[in-house]
């Protein structure tokens, strides 16, 4: 679906298709424990948010240079703009990297190669958040941002993503406070497998602006009116949480129920090579499946550039809604 949007909620390693995760593992010398691509696809049959990491994380033994992690992001800009995306507000972990051995440069500097050509070679304005690994430990988030300092100006706000239960967002408090201090916006994933209290930590003790996800707010009323009246986003990703078992068909996802409450909703794809589709193709199923009109369909284009981190380019933000208000469907 061509509808003009903003992505705000997309890992880009999770935007590698097992076409170019093999031809990077031939090019890099690297050997997958898969015969080749319809071999890999067969095991993308996820029981939960951990069993999808697992593959996640092996699969990025491919990317090592910084021409990798550029083709990477090149390759989801054209995807994105072939479905109308008009901003992305990319994700990375670079602790998934560092700990392989590739230094954070490589991979940011790499990501920038793509991201400095996007405006020109796909119509798409970016912003990186660099995203910590909540079952990694508070040390090592420091230890990220520490090692990110030379790469600020690259890096528009950090986020924290990976295994939920277990990890509330209080444990990163810490290293929070430092990037607010660093002028870093703030972002995090909550309320995806775990519970509604960890939404309400990472506003209270994290200050996020938005909440990734944020699915399991519907079981606290309390907290949906808070999320209502100080209209926080939330990045919804629905295919992700039918394919992570969240939910049981899309057909039961809650975003009608929860826009009809006056959450301000966004829909997004997160790891997109991995879910069955990307961010147009996601319009296109809740259009399906949930029964969203073409007015619905345009209050959350119009809510993902309200949502983005634009503030610093009001008049860019107004030309984008223009462009979602005289969007014709056919
Ligand atoms: N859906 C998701 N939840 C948490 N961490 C992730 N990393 C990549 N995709 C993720
Ligand atoms: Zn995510």
């Amino acid at each position: 679906m061509h509808l003009p949007k903003a992505e705000l909620h997309l890992h880009i390693e999770g935007t590698l298709e097992p076409e170019l995760a093999f031809a990077l593992a031939a090019r890099n010398g690297v050997d997958l424990p898969y015969a080749d691509t319809e071999e890999l696809r067969t095991a993308y049959l996820f029981d939960d948010l951990q069993s999808f990491l697992d593959l996640y994380y092996a699969l990025m033994a491919v990317l090592r240079t910084e021409e990798d992690f550029a083709e990477l992001a090149d390759a989801y800009l054209a995807r994105a703009a072939a479905q109308g995306v008009r901003h992305a507000e990319i994700f990375f972990d670079p602790q998934a990297h560092t700990d392989r051995g590739v230094p954070i440069g490589t991979v940011i500097e790499g990501l920038g190669r793509a991201l400095d050509r996007s405006e020109e070679t796909h119509g798409i304005s970016t912003q990186l958040i660099m995203c910590f690994l909540r079952d990694k430990s508070a040390e090592s988030a420091l230890e990220t941002l520490e090692a990110a300092k030379p790469y600020l100006h690259r890096i528009s706000a950090v986020g924290l993503d990976s295994a939920e239960v277990g990890h509330p967002p209080a444990k990163f408090r810490e290293v929070y406070a430092a990037a607010t201090a660093l002028g870093l916006r703030k972002v995090a994933h909550a309320g995806e497998e775990g519970p509604p209290e960890y939404i309400r930590e990472a506003l209270d003790v994290l200050g996020v602006e938005r909440v990734d996800h944020g699915l399991r707010c519907m079981e606290d009323a309390e907290l949906v009116d808070r999320l209502v009246s100080e209209r926080i986003p939330l990045t919804l990703c629905p295919l992700s949480n039918v394919r992570l078992r969240a939910i049981d068909v899309l057909e039961q996802h809650p975003l009608r129920s929860m826009m009809d409450a006056g959450l301000l909703c966004t829909v997004n794809s997160d790891d997109p090579a991995y879910f069955g589709g990307y961010v147009g193709d996601t319009f296109h199923a809740v259009h399906e499946a949930l029964g969203l009109d073409r007015e619905q369909l345009r209050t959350l284009a119009r809510n993902s550039f309200e949502a983005a981190f634009l503030d610093h380019d009001e008049e860019r933000r107004a030309r984008y809604l223009a462009e979602v208000e005289a969007y014709t469907f056919d």
